[in-house]
């Protein structure tokens, strides 16, 4: 069975942010991953993550708003001297908290010059963060309307294209069975490319157990195909967090 990580951001938001390792861990977690982590300083969640003996995951590079700002940079032609002041902040932040990935966030944009702007973006953080392992992932545009990344397939093409050893793909499987319908199949296609997992229920991004996803046959997929990465739960618990892990006592 793969290694599961727990979002807090979206799991155990019953908790301040700094008690949530410890219930993360409880609950049989290995490891975490924070959104946008900045607003805590490092040290704080670098000690919560250690005392609680989890590894950090990933974080995102910083969109400045969350609560309805931009959703990143990478893809927005004339913005680029922003996403590298943001990607060097989320460098700094993933070195502190040890974060095993950072997820490159493409933002708002479309058409040429979109793609342009992101493979040219990339291709710098690949160059200035050699020892750093970065994703960038498809999102679908019903939950972020005009994301840039909505395509497994380009997302593959283009980290081939930029063959940069540090840059992968971020597998959310709830967003490639919103976009494609047959996440298996989706899967097939790009998991030479996948250094990271993401899981939630389809449709209604809870609990990953019942819907359209059978998860036990894609764990069992993972561990056939060789995946020895982690798979983290990005779910908003229907209830409370605890109540709904069944899921994960059962895998
Ligand atoms: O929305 C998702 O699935 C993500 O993983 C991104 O990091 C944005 O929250
Ligand atoms: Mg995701």
């Amino acid at each position: 069975m793969p290694r599961f990580a727990a979002n807090l951001t979206l799991l155990f938001t019953e908790l301040p942010m700094l008690d949530r390792f410890a219930a993360a861990a409880e609950a049989g977690f290995e490891g975490v991953e924070i959104l946008f982590p900045y607003d805590i300083p490092a040290r704080d969640l670098s000690r919560a993550a250690i005392s609680a003996g989890l590894e950090m995951v990933l974080i995102n590079t910083p969109p400045p708003n969350w609560a309805g700002g931009p959703r990143g940079f990478a893809a927005q032609p004339g913005l680029e001297d922003r996403f590298r002041r943001d990607f060097d902040r989320a460098l700094r932040f993933a070195q502190a908290l040890r974060a095993r990935h950072i997820h490159i966030m493409a933002g708002v944009a479309e058409g040429e010059a979109a793609q342009r702007t992101f493979i040219g973006n990339l291709t710098w953080a690949a160059e200035r963060a050699p020892h750093a392992s970065l994703t960038i992932e498809p999102i679908n545009r019903t939950d972020m309307p005009g994301y840039f990344l909505s395509d497994f397939d380009l997302a593959a093409e283009i980290i081939g294209q930029i063959g940069a050893a540090n840059l992968g793909l971020q597998f959310d499987a709830y967003h490639a069975q919103m976009i494609t319908g047959d996440m298996p199949a989706a899967w097939r296609r790009v998991a030479a490319h996948v250094r990271h997992v993401q899981i939630a229920g389809c449709p209604g991004r809870h609990e990953p157990a019942g819907g359209q996803i059978d998860y036990p046959a894609f764990f069992a997929q993972l561990d056939a195909d060789g995946y020895r990465g982690w798979v983290s739960a990005e779910y908003n618990p229907e209830r409370h967090t605890e109540t709904g892990l069944g899921w994960l006592r059962g895998a």
